[in-house]
Protein backbone atom coordinates (compact mmCIF):
# COMPACT_ATOMS: atom_id res chain seq x y z
CA UNK A 1 0.00 0.00 0.00
CA UNK A 2 2.75 2.28 1.03
CA UNK A 3 4.69 1.53 -2.19
CA UNK A 4 1.23 2.52 -4.05
CA UNK A 5 1.35 5.58 -2.54
CA UNK A 6 4.33 6.26 -3.38
CA UNK A 7 4.35 5.53 -6.81
CA UNK A 8 1.59 8.24 -7.29
CA UNK A 9 2.92 10.65 -5.32
CA UNK A 10 5.84 10.26 -7.47
CA UNK A 11 3.64 10.51 -10.82
CA UNK A 12 3.66 13.78 -10.72
CA UNK A 13 7.83 14.48 -11.01
CA UNK A 14 7.73 11.45 -13.84
CA UNK A 15 5.36 13.77 -15.44
CA UNK A 16 7.78 16.95 -15.61
CA UNK A 17 10.35 14.81 -16.78
CA UNK A 18 8.27 12.98 -19.79
CA UNK A 19 8.53 15.08 -22.72
CA UNK A 20 5.28 14.17 -24.43
CA UNK A 21 3.15 15.55 -21.20
CA UNK A 22 5.38 18.31 -19.51
CA UNK A 23 3.61 21.81 -20.11
CA UNK A 24 6.39 23.75 -17.56
CA UNK A 25 5.00 26.34 -15.41
CA UNK A 26 1.37 26.12 -18.03
CA UNK A 27 0.21 22.97 -15.75
CA UNK A 28 -2.58 24.26 -13.93
CA UNK A 29 -3.79 25.04 -10.58
CA UNK A 30 -5.87 21.55 -11.11
CA UNK A 31 -3.72 19.85 -12.85
CA UNK A 32 -0.90 20.28 -10.23
CA UNK A 33 -3.65 19.47 -7.21
CA UNK A 34 -4.82 15.93 -9.40
CA UNK A 35 -1.16 15.35 -10.45
CA UNK A 36 0.75 15.94 -7.41
CA UNK A 37 2.74 18.65 -9.17
CA UNK A 38 2.61 20.68 -6.14
CA UNK A 39 5.59 22.43 -5.04
CA UNK A 40 7.15 20.50 -8.18
CA UNK A 41 7.22 24.22 -9.39
CA UNK A 42 7.14 27.54 -8.80
CA UNK A 43 3.97 29.08 -8.20
CA UNK A 44 3.56 31.48 -11.46
CA UNK A 45 1.20 29.60 -13.95
CA UNK A 46 2.10 31.12 -17.43
CA UNK A 47 0.37 30.57 -20.94
CA UNK A 48 1.81 28.60 -23.69
CA UNK A 49 1.69 32.31 -25.45
CA UNK A 50 3.83 33.52 -22.97
CA UNK A 51 6.27 30.49 -22.69
CA UNK A 52 6.72 30.81 -26.83
CA UNK A 53 7.64 34.41 -26.58
CA UNK A 54 9.91 33.77 -23.74
CA UNK A 55 11.60 31.13 -26.14
CA UNK A 56 11.82 32.99 -28.96
CA UNK A 57 13.45 35.29 -27.02
CA UNK A 58 15.83 33.28 -25.92
CA UNK A 59 16.48 31.91 -29.39
CA UNK A 60 17.13 35.00 -31.32
CA UNK A 61 19.29 36.31 -28.67
CA UNK A 62 21.93 33.12 -29.83
CA UNK A 63 23.95 34.48 -32.65
CA UNK A 64 25.02 31.23 -33.32
CA UNK A 65 23.08 28.63 -35.36
CA UNK A 66 24.37 25.77 -33.44
CA UNK A 67 23.11 27.57 -30.39
CA UNK A 68 19.72 27.70 -31.98
CA UNK A 69 19.61 24.28 -32.96
CA UNK A 70 20.43 23.22 -29.06
CA UNK A 71 17.94 24.99 -27.55
CA UNK A 72 15.19 23.65 -30.46
CA UNK A 73 16.72 20.35 -29.27
CA UNK A 74 16.68 20.77 -25.95
CA UNK A 75 12.97 22.08 -25.79
CA UNK A 76 11.96 19.49 -27.91
CA UNK A 77 13.62 16.83 -25.32
CA UNK A 78 11.59 18.84 -22.16
CA UNK A 79 8.41 19.73 -22.86
CA UNK A 80 7.58 18.58 -26.59
CA UNK A 81 4.08 20.42 -27.16
CA UNK A 82 5.81 23.81 -26.95
CA UNK A 83 8.24 22.62 -29.31
CA UNK A 84 5.51 22.10 -31.87
CA UNK A 85 3.78 25.04 -31.34
CA UNK A 86 6.56 27.01 -31.71
CA UNK A 87 7.66 25.47 -34.57
CA UNK A 88 4.51 25.36 -36.23
CA UNK A 89 3.84 29.06 -35.32
CA UNK A 90 7.40 30.37 -36.19
CA UNK A 91 8.13 28.08 -39.18
CA UNK A 92 9.89 30.34 -41.34
CA UNK A 93 12.39 31.26 -38.77
CA UNK A 94 13.02 28.23 -37.42
CA UNK A 95 12.75 26.15 -40.39
CA UNK A 96 16.11 26.82 -40.89
CA UNK A 97 17.46 26.06 -37.39
CA UNK A 98 15.91 22.36 -36.91
CA UNK A 99 16.74 21.41 -39.99
CA UNK A 100 18.60 22.36 -43.63
CA UNK A 101 21.06 24.05 -43.36
CA UNK A 102 21.90 24.19 -39.30
CA UNK A 103 21.14 21.00 -39.15
CA UNK A 104 24.17 19.59 -41.43
CA UNK A 105 26.53 21.30 -39.09
CA UNK A 106 24.59 19.55 -36.35
CA UNK A 107 25.51 16.37 -37.85
CA UNK A 108 29.08 16.93 -38.41
CA UNK A 109 29.66 18.05 -34.70
CA UNK A 110 26.81 15.42 -33.02
CA UNK A 111 29.28 13.76 -31.09
CA UNK A 112 29.75 16.58 -29.14
CA UNK A 113 26.64 18.72 -28.77
CA UNK A 114 24.59 15.63 -27.66
CA UNK A 115 23.49 14.99 -24.66
CA UNK A 116 20.19 12.90 -25.04
CA UNK A 117 19.91 9.96 -27.19
CA UNK A 118 16.91 11.00 -29.55
CA UNK A 119 15.66 8.35 -31.95
CA UNK A 120 16.68 4.35 -32.37
CA UNK A 121 20.21 3.71 -32.87
CA UNK A 122 20.49 0.10 -35.02
CA UNK A 123 24.35 -0.59 -35.17
CA UNK A 124 26.04 -4.13 -36.68
CA UNK A 125 26.04 -4.84 -32.84
CA UNK A 126 22.67 -5.59 -33.02
CA UNK A 127 22.67 -7.79 -35.98
CA UNK A 128 20.24 -10.86 -35.80
CA UNK A 129 18.29 -9.17 -32.70
CA UNK A 130 16.81 -5.85 -34.98
CA UNK A 131 13.37 -7.22 -34.21
CA UNK A 132 14.27 -7.02 -30.29
CA UNK A 133 15.58 -3.65 -30.92
CA UNK A 134 12.53 -2.45 -32.35
CA UNK A 135 10.46 -3.42 -29.63
CA UNK A 136 12.54 -1.49 -26.90
CA UNK A 137 10.92 1.82 -28.85
CA UNK A 138 8.44 2.52 -26.33
CA UNK A 139 5.41 3.40 -29.14
CA UNK A 140 3.75 0.57 -30.35
CA UNK A 141 1.75 2.48 -33.61
CA UNK A 142 4.57 4.09 -35.87
CA UNK A 143 3.18 5.60 -39.01
CA UNK A 144 6.26 6.71 -40.35
CA UNK A 145 9.63 5.50 -40.04
CA UNK A 146 12.89 8.33 -41.07
CA UNK A 147 16.07 6.06 -41.66
CA UNK A 148 19.67 6.88 -42.90
CA UNK A 149 22.92 5.22 -42.41
CA UNK A 150 24.38 8.23 -42.86
CA UNK A 151 26.63 7.84 -45.96
CA UNK A 152 25.50 10.86 -47.87
CA UNK A 153 24.06 13.36 -45.65
CA UNK A 154 23.26 16.64 -47.50
CA UNK A 155 26.07 17.63 -49.84
CA UNK A 156 28.29 17.11 -46.33
CA UNK A 157 29.18 13.37 -47.02
CA UNK A 158 30.16 10.35 -44.97
CA UNK A 159 29.01 11.72 -41.52
CA UNK A 160 28.18 7.77 -40.02
CA UNK A 161 25.81 7.51 -36.83
CA UNK A 162 26.09 11.59 -36.40
CA UNK A 163 23.80 11.37 -39.55
CA UNK A 164 20.50 10.99 -36.73
CA UNK A 165 20.07 14.46 -36.90
CA UNK A 166 18.62 14.18 -40.30
CA UNK A 167 15.66 11.23 -39.54
CA UNK A 168 15.10 13.30 -36.03
CA UNK A 169 14.83 16.86 -38.30
CA UNK A 170 13.13 15.27 -40.91
CA UNK A 171 10.14 13.96 -38.74
CA UNK A 172 9.78 17.11 -36.65
CA UNK A 173 8.72 18.46 -39.99
CA UNK A 174 6.26 15.57 -40.43
CA UNK A 175 4.77 16.60 -37.68
CA UNK A 176 5.11 20.53 -37.47
CA UNK A 177 3.98 20.67 -41.44
CA UNK A 178 2.33 17.07 -42.22
CA UNK A 179 0.10 16.83 -38.66
CA UNK A 180 1.59 13.41 -38.02
CA UNK A 181 1.65 12.76 -34.21
CA UNK A 182 4.84 13.17 -32.97
CA UNK A 183 4.41 9.58 -31.06
CA UNK A 184 3.57 8.33 -34.66
CA UNK A 185 6.88 8.84 -35.74
CA UNK A 186 10.81 6.80 -35.37
CA UNK A 187 13.89 8.16 -36.78
CA UNK A 188 16.66 5.43 -37.62
CA UNK A 189 19.77 5.53 -37.90
CA UNK A 190 21.70 2.41 -39.14
CA UNK A 191 25.13 2.23 -38.26
CA UNK A 192 27.31 0.08 -40.64
CA UNK A 193 30.44 1.85 -40.09
CA UNK A 194 31.87 5.12 -41.67
CA UNK A 195 34.62 5.87 -43.75
CA UNK A 196 34.93 9.04 -42.15
CA UNK A 197 38.87 9.08 -40.91
CA UNK A 198 37.75 12.36 -38.66
CA UNK A 199 35.03 10.80 -37.42
CA UNK A 200 37.08 7.69 -36.77
CA UNK A 201 39.75 9.62 -34.87
CA UNK A 202 37.30 12.11 -32.99
CA UNK A 203 37.16 11.24 -29.59
CA UNK A 204 33.61 12.48 -29.63
CA UNK A 205 32.28 10.31 -32.10
CA UNK A 206 29.34 8.42 -30.78
CA UNK A 207 29.05 5.70 -33.64
CA UNK A 208 31.03 2.74 -34.61
CA UNK A 209 34.50 2.77 -34.87
CA UNK A 210 34.79 0.73 -37.95
CA UNK A 211 34.57 1.19 -42.01
CA UNK A 212 31.67 0.78 -43.64
CA UNK A 213 29.88 -2.53 -43.77
CA UNK A 214 29.49 -3.52 -47.62
CA UNK A 215 28.45 -5.92 -50.25
CA UNK A 216 26.70 -9.13 -48.91
CA UNK A 217 26.70 -8.29 -44.87
CA UNK A 218 25.57 -4.52 -46.05
CA UNK A 219 22.87 -6.18 -47.95
CA UNK A 220 21.93 -8.64 -44.85
CA UNK A 221 22.02 -6.20 -42.42
CA UNK A 222 19.26 -3.88 -44.60
CA UNK A 223 17.09 -7.11 -45.08
CA UNK A 224 16.90 -7.96 -41.33
CA UNK A 225 16.11 -4.54 -40.72
CA UNK A 226 13.30 -4.40 -43.08
CA UNK A 227 12.03 -7.39 -42.76
CA UNK A 228 11.84 -6.68 -39.26
CA UNK A 229 9.90 -3.07 -39.66
CA UNK A 230 7.06 -4.85 -41.31
CA UNK A 231 6.61 -7.79 -39.14
CA UNK A 232 6.39 -5.36 -36.01
CA UNK A 233 4.60 -2.22 -37.11
CA UNK A 234 3.00 -3.77 -40.52
CA UNK A 235 2.75 -3.01 -44.00
CA UNK A 236 1.09 0.29 -43.59
CA UNK A 237 4.10 1.59 -41.94
CA UNK A 238 5.68 4.39 -44.16
CA UNK A 239 9.58 3.66 -44.55
CA UNK A 240 11.09 7.20 -46.25
CA UNK A 241 15.12 6.39 -46.83
CA UNK A 242 17.17 9.30 -46.87
CA UNK A 243 20.50 10.55 -47.32
CA UNK A 244 22.30 7.33 -48.97
CA UNK A 245 24.47 6.81 -50.65
CA UNK A 246 23.65 6.67 -54.52
CA UNK A 247 25.03 2.92 -55.17
CA UNK A 248 22.89 1.93 -52.35
CA UNK A 249 19.78 4.38 -52.32
CA UNK A 250 18.86 3.37 -55.86
CA UNK A 251 19.11 -0.56 -55.10
CA UNK A 252 17.30 -0.16 -51.99
CA UNK A 253 14.65 1.44 -53.50
CA UNK A 254 14.09 -1.27 -56.71
CA UNK A 255 14.50 -3.63 -54.22
CA UNK A 256 12.03 -2.71 -51.58
CA UNK A 257 9.66 -0.73 -53.69
CA UNK A 258 7.39 -3.87 -54.40
CA UNK A 259 7.44 -5.38 -51.14
CA UNK A 260 7.08 -2.80 -48.83
CA UNK A 261 5.54 1.12 -48.55
CA UNK A 262 8.83 2.93 -49.12
CA UNK A 263 10.12 6.39 -50.55
CA UNK A 264 13.18 7.60 -51.38
CA UNK A 265 13.18 11.52 -50.45
CA UNK A 266 16.61 12.19 -52.29
CA UNK A 267 15.46 10.50 -55.86
CA UNK A 268 11.49 10.83 -55.16
CA UNK A 269 10.98 13.86 -52.65
CA UNK A 270 13.43 15.98 -54.34
CA UNK A 271 11.81 15.35 -58.21
CA UNK A 272 8.33 16.12 -57.01
CA UNK A 273 9.61 19.21 -55.45
CA UNK A 274 11.31 20.29 -58.49
CA UNK A 275 8.84 19.05 -61.04
CA UNK A 276 6.09 20.92 -58.98
CA UNK A 277 8.27 23.86 -59.31
CA UNK A 278 8.96 23.61 -62.93
CA UNK A 279 5.41 23.18 -63.44
CA UNK A 280 4.50 26.77 -61.00
CA UNK A 281 7.35 28.36 -63.51
CA UNK A 282 5.53 27.65 -66.69
CA UNK A 283 2.86 29.47 -65.55
CA UNK A 284 4.70 32.66 -64.98
CA UNK A 285 7.32 32.01 -68.23
CA UNK A 286 4.05 30.30 -70.50
CA UNK A 287 4.54 27.50 -72.68
CA UNK A 288 4.97 23.88 -72.06
CA UNK A 289 7.62 21.80 -69.81
CA UNK A 290 8.26 19.75 -73.34
CA UNK A 291 9.36 23.05 -75.23
CA UNK A 292 12.68 23.11 -72.53
CA UNK A 293 16.19 21.92 -72.85
CA UNK A 294 16.90 20.67 -69.26
CA UNK A 295 21.03 20.37 -68.17
CA UNK A 296 22.00 19.12 -64.91
CA UNK A 297 25.40 19.16 -63.15
CA UNK A 298 25.03 16.24 -60.87
CA UNK A 299 23.73 12.71 -62.00
CA UNK A 300 23.22 10.69 -58.71
CA UNK A 301 19.92 10.09 -56.95
CA UNK A 302 18.55 14.06 -57.11
CA UNK A 303 19.91 14.21 -60.41
CA UNK A 304 18.41 11.59 -62.32
CA UNK A 305 15.59 11.44 -59.85
CA UNK A 306 14.53 15.07 -61.36
CA UNK A 307 15.43 13.95 -64.48
CA UNK A 308 12.81 10.83 -64.42
CA UNK A 309 10.01 12.56 -63.21
CA UNK A 310 10.30 15.61 -65.52
CA UNK A 311 9.80 12.65 -68.53
CA UNK A 312 7.64 11.07 -67.39
CA UNK A 313 5.85 14.40 -67.13
CA UNK A 314 6.54 15.11 -70.59
CA UNK A 315 5.84 11.78 -72.16
CA UNK A 316 2.31 11.71 -69.97
CA UNK A 317 1.72 15.83 -71.26
CA UNK A 318 2.50 14.97 -74.81
CA UNK A 319 1.86 11.07 -75.20
CA UNK A 320 5.35 10.74 -76.91
CA UNK A 321 7.55 7.73 -75.43
CA UNK A 322 9.81 8.31 -72.79
CA UNK A 323 12.47 7.15 -74.39
CA UNK A 324 12.48 10.31 -76.51
CA UNK A 325 11.20 12.97 -73.67
CA UNK A 326 14.61 11.64 -71.90
CA UNK A 327 16.01 13.01 -75.21
CA UNK A 328 15.28 16.64 -74.02
CA UNK A 329 17.60 15.99 -70.81
CA UNK A 330 20.98 16.44 -70.19
CA UNK A 331 23.36 15.16 -67.09
CA UNK A 332 27.11 16.47 -66.88
CA UNK A 333 28.94 14.41 -63.71
CA UNK A 334 32.35 14.64 -62.15
CA UNK A 335 33.85 13.27 -65.60
CA UNK A 336 31.44 15.85 -67.87
CA UNK A 337 28.61 15.50 -70.41
CA UNK A 338 26.91 11.60 -69.97
CA UNK A 339 27.30 10.62 -73.67
CA UNK A 340 26.43 7.39 -75.79
CA UNK A 341 30.48 7.10 -75.94
CA UNK A 342 30.56 6.76 -72.06
CA UNK A 343 27.69 4.34 -71.58
CA UNK A 344 29.60 1.06 -71.08
CA UNK A 345 31.41 2.52 -67.93
CA UNK A 346 28.17 4.36 -66.44
CA UNK A 347 26.55 3.52 -62.98
CA UNK A 348 22.94 1.54 -64.30
CA UNK A 349 21.00 4.89 -63.08
CA UNK A 350 23.17 7.24 -65.59
CA UNK A 351 22.84 4.56 -68.42
CA UNK A 352 19.47 6.24 -69.39
CA UNK A 353 20.90 9.46 -70.13
CA UNK A 354 23.70 8.77 -72.22
CA UNK A 355 22.83 10.43 -75.46
CA UNK A 356 24.53 10.49 -78.82
CA UNK A 357 26.78 14.14 -78.71
CA UNK A 358 30.63 14.17 -78.45
CA UNK A 359 32.26 13.98 -75.11
CA UNK A 360 32.48 17.43 -73.12
CA UNK A 361 34.63 17.64 -70.13
CA UNK A 362 32.98 21.03 -68.18
CA UNK A 363 29.51 22.45 -67.08
CA UNK A 364 30.61 25.56 -68.95
CA UNK A 365 31.35 23.64 -72.16
CA UNK A 366 28.12 21.59 -71.98
CA UNK A 367 25.85 24.87 -71.14
CA UNK A 368 27.23 26.22 -74.75
CA UNK A 369 26.77 23.17 -76.48
CA UNK A 370 23.16 22.05 -75.21
CA UNK A 371 22.11 25.59 -74.91
CA UNK A 372 19.70 24.38 -72.13
CA UNK A 373 16.89 26.43 -70.94
CA UNK A 374 16.66 24.76 -67.42
CA UNK A 375 19.74 24.43 -65.73
CA UNK A 376 20.26 21.94 -62.22
CA UNK A 377 22.87 21.64 -59.64
CA UNK A 378 22.50 18.46 -58.08
CA UNK A 379 26.06 17.78 -57.30
CA UNK A 380 26.59 18.76 -53.53
CA UNK A 381 29.11 20.44 -54.58
CA UNK A 382 29.24 24.42 -53.76
CA UNK A 383 30.20 27.91 -56.16
CA UNK A 384 30.18 25.32 -59.81
CA UNK A 385 27.23 27.71 -61.44
CA UNK A 386 30.42 30.16 -61.83
CA UNK A 387 29.86 33.93 -63.39
CA UNK A 388 30.64 32.28 -66.55
CA UNK A 389 27.80 29.73 -66.49
CA UNK A 390 25.35 32.04 -65.41
CA UNK A 391 26.24 34.95 -67.98
CA UNK A 392 26.17 31.84 -70.77
CA UNK A 393 22.79 30.85 -69.88
CA UNK A 394 21.32 33.79 -70.08
CA UNK A 395 23.04 34.83 -73.09
CA UNK A 396 20.50 33.16 -74.45
CA UNK A 397 17.75 32.55 -72.63
CA UNK A 398 15.53 35.62 -71.80
CA UNK A 399 14.29 34.16 -68.40
CA UNK A 400 16.70 31.36 -67.73
CA UNK A 401 15.61 28.80 -65.11
CA UNK A 402 18.56 28.33 -62.56
CA UNK A 403 18.30 25.90 -59.48
CA UNK A 404 20.87 25.84 -57.08
CA UNK A 405 19.62 22.44 -55.22
CA UNK A 406 22.69 21.00 -53.20
CA UNK A 407 22.56 21.86 -49.28
CA UNK A 408 23.39 23.18 -46.89
CA UNK A 409 24.30 26.67 -47.94
CA UNK A 410 27.48 25.99 -48.45
CA UNK A 411 27.25 23.19 -50.80
CA UNK A 412 24.58 25.44 -53.24
CA UNK A 413 25.96 25.90 -56.64
CA UNK A 414 25.88 29.33 -56.37
CA UNK A 415 24.28 32.20 -53.86
CA UNK A 416 20.47 34.15 -54.45
CA UNK A 417 22.84 37.24 -55.18
CA UNK A 418 25.07 36.14 -58.00
CA UNK A 419 22.09 34.17 -59.67
CA UNK A 420 20.57 37.56 -59.63
CA UNK A 421 23.48 39.50 -60.20
CA UNK A 422 24.87 37.55 -63.08
CA UNK A 423 21.67 37.00 -65.12
CA UNK A 424 21.60 41.00 -64.92
CA UNK A 425 17.76 39.85 -63.10
CA UNK A 426 16.44 37.69 -65.62
CA UNK A 427 17.28 34.55 -63.97
CA UNK A 428 14.28 32.35 -62.52
CA UNK A 429 15.96 31.16 -59.45
CA UNK A 430 15.52 28.69 -56.59
CA UNK A 431 17.91 26.95 -54.42
CA UNK A 432 17.80 23.92 -51.69
CA UNK A 433 18.48 25.64 -48.84
CA UNK A 434 17.26 28.99 -48.19
CA UNK A 435 18.31 32.24 -49.32
CA UNK A 436 17.58 35.83 -48.13
CA UNK A 437 15.86 38.56 -50.62
CA UNK A 438 18.34 40.18 -52.66
CA UNK A 439 18.44 43.72 -54.08
CA UNK A 440 19.64 44.36 -57.60
CA UNK A 441 19.36 47.18 -59.66
CA UNK A 442 16.82 49.04 -57.49
CA UNK A 443 14.80 45.83 -57.47
CA UNK A 444 14.01 43.18 -54.57
CA UNK A 445 14.47 39.39 -55.80
CA UNK A 446 13.08 36.93 -53.95
CA UNK A 447 14.64 33.08 -54.67
CA UNK A 448 12.49 29.76 -54.09
CA UNK A 449 12.98 27.58 -52.47
CA UNK A 450 13.11 23.31 -53.78
CA UNK A 451 13.47 21.59 -50.93
CA UNK A 452 11.99 18.37 -50.38
CA UNK A 453 10.62 19.99 -47.17
CA UNK A 454 7.80 21.05 -48.98
CA UNK A 455 6.65 17.59 -50.32
CA UNK A 456 7.47 14.73 -48.16
CA UNK A 457 5.63 15.74 -45.02
CA UNK A 458 2.11 16.34 -46.95
CA UNK A 459 3.33 13.26 -49.29
CA UNK A 460 3.93 10.84 -46.16
CA UNK A 461 0.72 12.32 -44.73
CA UNK A 462 -1.33 11.75 -47.57
CA UNK A 463 0.34 7.73 -48.08
CA UNK A 464 -0.33 6.99 -44.02
CA UNK A 465 -3.85 8.37 -44.80
CA UNK A 466 -4.70 6.91 -47.57
CA UNK A 467 -3.36 3.18 -46.48
CA UNK A 468 -1.68 3.07 -49.35
CA UNK A 469 1.16 -0.40 -49.18
CA UNK A 470 3.07 0.60 -51.99
CA UNK A 471 4.33 4.18 -53.59
CA UNK A 472 3.80 4.86 -56.98
CA UNK A 473 4.99 7.60 -59.47
CA UNK A 474 1.50 8.40 -60.59
CA UNK A 475 1.39 9.65 -56.75
CA UNK A 476 4.24 11.91 -57.09
CA UNK A 477 2.99 13.44 -59.81
CA UNK A 478 -0.08 14.06 -58.28
CA UNK A 479 1.70 15.44 -55.40
CA UNK A 480 3.51 18.15 -58.05
CA UNK A 481 0.65 19.24 -59.55
CA UNK A 482 -1.37 19.49 -56.03
CA UNK A 483 1.59 21.38 -54.21
O1 LIG B 1 17.56 17.66 -46.20
C1 LIG B 1 17.45 18.52 -47.10
O2 LIG B 1 17.54 19.73 -46.90
C2 LIG B 1 17.14 18.07 -48.50
C3 LIG B 1 17.67 16.72 -48.70
O3 LIG B 1 16.99 15.73 -48.56
C4 LIG B 1 19.12 16.58 -48.93
O4 LIG B 1 19.80 17.56 -49.23
O5 LIG B 1 19.58 15.45 -48.81
MG1 LIG C 1 18.10 14.05 -47.98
Amino acid sequence: MLKLACMVRCSGYNLMRDPRYNKGLAFTERERETHYLRGLLPPAIVSQELQERKIMNNIRQYQVPLQRYMAMMDLQENNERLFYKLLIDNVEELLPVVYTPTVGEACQKYGSIFSRPQGLFISLKEKGKILEVLKNWPERSIQVIVVTDGERILGLGDLGCQGMGIPVGKLALYTALGGVRPSACLPITLDVGTNNKDLLNDEFYIGLRQRRATGQEYTDFLQEFMTAVKQNYGEKVLIQFEDFANHNAFELLARYGTTHLVFNDDIQGTASVVLAGLIAAQKLLGGTLAEHTFLFLGAGEAGTGIAELIALEISRQTKAPIEECRKKIWLVDSKGLIVSSRKESLQHFKKPWAHEHETIGNLLDAVNAIKPTVLIGTSGKGQTFTQDVIEAISSFNERPIILALSNPTSQSECTAEQAYTWSKGRAVFATGSPFDPVEYDGKIYVPGQANNAYIFPGFGLGVVMSGAIRVHDDMLLAACKYS
